[in-house]
């Protein structure tokens, strides 16, 4: 099974090759104007501190090491010097601690508009998009921004000055030899493009498989029970050292590009600096150059080289950053496919609770030769109670996210109170129903904070109250901290039955005039199956219920029972009526309803 994401990756190689998508990091940065400021100010200052004390190197080599020079002076020189390295120090500090902070703010901030957006995305995007491809780009991605703005760019900058400012004064101390050095500049430059290139498109393919590696880490220890139970640990194994060994080879390509690129032209930077010193040292011993100036020179050409060869890393660097900006970039570009319209019709005051599907016909988007839904009609009058019956792959659970309006159906329409959910803001829609899944979904806090899931703004009194009708309330106080308790990732402390409980205390606390409610198919115990039965019971009464049935107390109980084959209604009724008929329900039942009540019919 390969690591998902191989549809975008072929898109994204098509892209051009740019370093554009830093653009989006540079407006990001644009927002801390006087942090940048310090900065910029630090980071010139150490360049140019930096370039002075070659400059002094001349000034005490010339003047103070000759003899018969005033001790004096000579303190001075040195006083001086000391003060350029003392600036240098702190200025190096500001710097290191400004843009570093810019580089963690940047990427918080990043994080924080990526996750902003992904919440506003339709479930559909991420049957497309693994999220665990996702999450990765969340920390790997911000991570290689994080070193491109607390890094990279200073580094490039403030070489860049020093190159700059290195060329300049070389030029004032031995303009012949700068000449040499000059002509060999091109020399460097363009080996660093044709290799850049080369570079860009081999550390994308990298990030990559550093991304599938993290996927499927992630994979495997969420299935780590169904790995063991079915003793795939070799073949777990084998899939992941094939997926590490294909990133250590896209690895090794990239840093074999980069040391030949640095072997390259480290050989012709020192290269042209041999040769030129070689001048020089003609022209001292023909006593047209001073020996404080060779030293300078000497100096201040290994800064510039130094310089240089930190450009070219510069630039995979860059390269890297532009490749994970452009990620994110591609993540904040997504438009949500659901989304309320430019003027939402408001659903009408106080909610009645009627929910209708009309002629609804509906394809997943990962499976658009398939109907889901086929031309279907229901129509469920506010307090009714429906329990949807059928085999697996009928359809039910399709009714939920469309009247969720996790998806938008192909054709027909679905109202809440006479509404439209296309026409409606769909948090609005939302806001109008509970949802009970059939395996309760618990967050990784508190046992409050998982049921004020459903209102935030409930107090410990209601939320007892919930917890009461919900049959909850022992096994809460019975918890070691109350209320209080952490229940843990994905409420691992709980039993089945607990989580039910707490899902139905938590669509309690919503207190929406619509409930979905997915009847949980595994097998309770008599006394956990009375104490569910008994909190439902109270949480649909007076609301309008679609439930899908798995219990014969569900269907006796409801005020119809629609049977679905195929994505269509085959049958209606209440359960006399639908087992005499001796149709799909009569058969479900007899071959589920048997013996106990707890069987699930689906
Ligand atoms: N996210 C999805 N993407 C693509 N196809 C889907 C998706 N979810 C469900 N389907 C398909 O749509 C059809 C209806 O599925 P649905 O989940 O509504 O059935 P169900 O009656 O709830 O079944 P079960 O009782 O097994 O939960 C099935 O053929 C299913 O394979």
């Amino acid at each position: 099974m390969p690591p998902a994401g191989g549809g975008r990756r072929r898109k994204r190689e098509r892209e051009r090759a740019n370093l554009g998508p830093l653009f989006m990091v540079w407006r990001e940065l644009l927002k801390y104007p006087g942090r940048m400021a310090t900065a910029g100010l630090a980071l010139v200052t150490t360049a140019v501190s930096t370039l002075a004390i070659p400059f002094g190197f001349r000034q005490i080599i010339d003047q103070g090491f000759a003899q018969g020079a005033d001790p004096r002076a000579i303190g001075w020189w040195f006083a001086m010097l000391m003060g350029v390295v003392v600036i240098l120090a702190v200025a190096t500090a500001i710097r290191f601690y400004s843009v570093s902070w810019l580089g963690e703010r940047v990427v918080a901030d990043i994080r924080l508009t990526v996750q902003r957006h992904l919440l506003t995305l339709a479930p559909a995007f991420f049957e497309e998009n693994s999220p665990k491809e996702i999450s990765s780009r969340m920390t790997s991605d911000t991570a290689i921004i994080e070193q491109i703005v607390g890094t990279t760019v200073s580094v490039a900058l403030r070489n860049a000055i020093m190159a700059v400012g290195g060329v300049i004064y070389l030029f004032m101390l031995a303009p012949g030899l700068t000449a040499g050095l000059i002509v060999a500049i091109p020399l460097v430059i363009l080996p660093i493009a044709a290799f850049g290139r080369r570079l860009r498109a081999v550390s994308r393919s990298s990030q990559d498989r550093v991304a599938d590696i993290g996927a499927l880490t992630a994979e495997v220890l969420g299935a780590l029970k169904v790995v063991q139970a079915f003793n795939q640990e070799t073949r777990e194994r084998e899939r992941f050292a094939a997926a590490v060994e294909r990133t250590f080879n896209t690895g090794r390509q990239r840093i074999k590009i980069r040391a030949i690129m640095t072997a390259v032209i480290m050989f012709l930077i020192f290269g042209a600096i041999t040769l030129i010193m070689w001048r020089g040292a003609i022209g001292v011993a023909e006593g047209t150059i001073t020996g404080g100036t060779i030293a300078a020179f000497v100096v201040t050409a290994g800064i510039v080289a130094g310089a240089f060869g930190s450009l070219t890393e510069v630039y995979g660097d860059l390269v890297r950053g532009a490749g994970a900006a452009s990620r994110l970039a591609e993540l904040l570009g997504e438009r949500p496919s659901i989304a309320a319209p430019p003027r939402a019709l408001q659903l009408p005051e106080p909610p009645r609770g009627k929910l209708a599907f009309e002629r609804v016909t509906f394809r997943y988007p990962s499976r658009p030769e398939l109907p889901a839904l086929h031309d279907f009609s229901l129509s469920i009058e506010p307090g009714e109670t429906v329990a949807i019956v059928g085999p697996s792959g009928a359809g039910k659970s399709t009714l939920f996210q469309l009247a969720e309006r996790f998806y938008d159906p192909q054709g027909g329409a679905i109202k809440i109170d006479g509404v439209p959910l296309a026409s409606a803001d769909p948090a609005q829609v939302r806001a109008r129903i509970a949802l009970v899944p059939q395996e309760g979904v618990l967050f990784a806090a508190t046992a409050r904070d998982n049921l004020r899931y459903g209102n935030w703004q409930a107090d410990d009194a209601a939320i007892w109250e919930a917890a009461r009708a919900a049959n909850a309330e022992g096994f809460l106080q019975a918890l070691p901290q109350g209320l209080d308790t952490f229940l843990g990732e994905d409420g691992g402390r709980l039993s089945g039955g607990q989580r039910q409980r707490m899902a139905i205390a938590r669509a309690l606390l919503r207190d929406a005039p619509i409930l979905l409610l997915d009847e949980a198919t595994s097998a309770l115990d008599a006394e956990s199956e009375r104490l569910v039965q008994d909190a439902l019971d109270r949480l649909m009464a007076h609301r309008t219920t679609l439930v899908i049935a798995h219990r014969l107390a569900t269907v006796r109980q409801a005020d119809r029972i629609v049977v679905m084959d195929g994505g269509r209604i085959v049958e209606q009724g209440t359960h006399d009526s639908l087992s005499r008929a001796g149709g799909l329900y009569a058969r479900l039942a007899s071959l589920q309803f048997e013996g106990t009540s707890a069987t699930p019919l689906a």
